[in-house]
């Protein structure tokens, strides 16, 4: 992955370049937003720097925007496709994606996805905010910074049993619930469901659609995973926000979920997401504003009991790659 192809090379090109540690300073950048399938850029954000920093793992999907809010709040953006939707699900350099945020300060992630929804009562434009996940991806994605290509000869299991932050979960559906009533009355928010992240990129059939019914799925989309495993293992707050666009297949009278479905519904999405992330940026930030902020504390250092490989057989070229996401690594 250190070596960028297609869409990354395209930004590698950008001459976007990495902050300096008095710009990361001034701009106390806490919050970092991936966009999904059409949220390409931050709307009713004032743009203050674009960045592109190379990680150990490669670029990210897209250049970064560093913008401001009225209240001074800085967010960092990433649009998860690219800017021109080039990465498939299964191609999304996440590693980097995840990497590039941490560099930059951010402590707080919330990421935004598309979804197919399993359940009569989620209709196509409500929201959802998953508690849950089951992971339907092949093997075919790096899915852990420890253990795989450059990073082998250390292993890590991270605690993935509750796979969104506990702390942001709650006060991001909490939001996004009075932020639609107010611009949105008709669409609804759920919280507490459960996500299936199938990998696509071909959208399931029925049987596979009535399957995840009966493991207890609710939404499902092919970009949630490993995204969440990877911001968990850097120690960062995640929280999803699912934005439903069709039905999937798994209703025996309907067509089955294609497209251009997908597409129409999204406009409405997009719209709506942006002012709901306009709500949560201020909230989001003030949980993490420092490094003494109890959510930061809850996070941090949480990788320690995870490594497994004794200090002194992890290969030195390893070391100042795990000190990228984790900047407490000193063996
Ligand atoms: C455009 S339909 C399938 C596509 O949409 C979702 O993308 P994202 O999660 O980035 O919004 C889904 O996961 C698939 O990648
Ligand atoms: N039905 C579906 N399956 C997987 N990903 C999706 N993204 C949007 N709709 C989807």
């Amino acid at each position: 992955m250190s070596t960028p192809s297609g869409q990354a090379a395209a930004n590698a090109a950008n001459k976007a370049v990495a902050p300096s540690p008095a710009q990361l300073k001034e701009w106390n950048i806490r919050v970092g937003i991936i966009g999904g399938s059409g949220i390409y850029k931050l709307e009713g954000f004032q743009l203050v720097a674009t960045v592109n920093p190379q990680t150990p793992w490669g670029y990210p999907s897209s250049p970064i925007t560093i913008s401001k809010n009225a209240s001074g709040t800085h967010v960092a953006f990433l649009a998860r496709h690219g800017l021109t939707h080039s990465f498939t699900p299964s191609t999304v350099p996440v590693p980097a994606n995840i990497a590039s945020l941490k560099s930059l300060g951010v402590k707080a992630i919330l990421a935004f996805s598309a979804v197919g929804s399993l359940r009569e009562e989620i209709a196509p434009k409500d929201f959802v905010v998953p508690s849950q996940i089951i992971d339907r991806t092949k093997g075919i994605r790096r899915g852990s910074f420890f253990g795989e290509g450059e990073d082998k000869g250390v292993v890590a299991h991270a605690m993935f049993g509750d796979p969104f932050c506990e702390t942001l979960r709650p006060l991001v559906e909490k939001i996004a619930r009075e932020t639609l009533a107010k611009v949105a009355p008709n669409v609804k928010v759920h919280g507490n469901k459960t996500a299936v992240c199938m990998e696509g990129p071909q959208f399931s059939t029925r049987a596979e659609s009535l399957m995840y019914r009966a493991w207890g799925g609710d939404i499902i989309n092919m970009s949630a995973l490993p995204e969440a495993k990877l911001a968990r293992e850097a120690e960062l707050a995640y929280a999803l926000i699912a934005t439903a666009t069709d039905y999937d297949a798994w209703r025996p009278s309907e067509e089955s979920v294609g497209v251009a479905e997908v597409i129409a519904c999204l406009v409405a999405n997009v719209q709506a997401s942006q002012k709901v992330t306009a709500a949560l940026v201020d909230p989001i930030h003030a949980l993490v504003k420092d490094d003494e902020s109890e959510l930061v504390k809850k996070h941090e250092g949480t990788m320690r009991d995870s490594i497994m490989t004794r200090s002194e057989a992890i290969p030195e070229s390893v070391k100042p790659r795990i000190r990228y996401i984790l900047p407490w690594f000193a063996a």
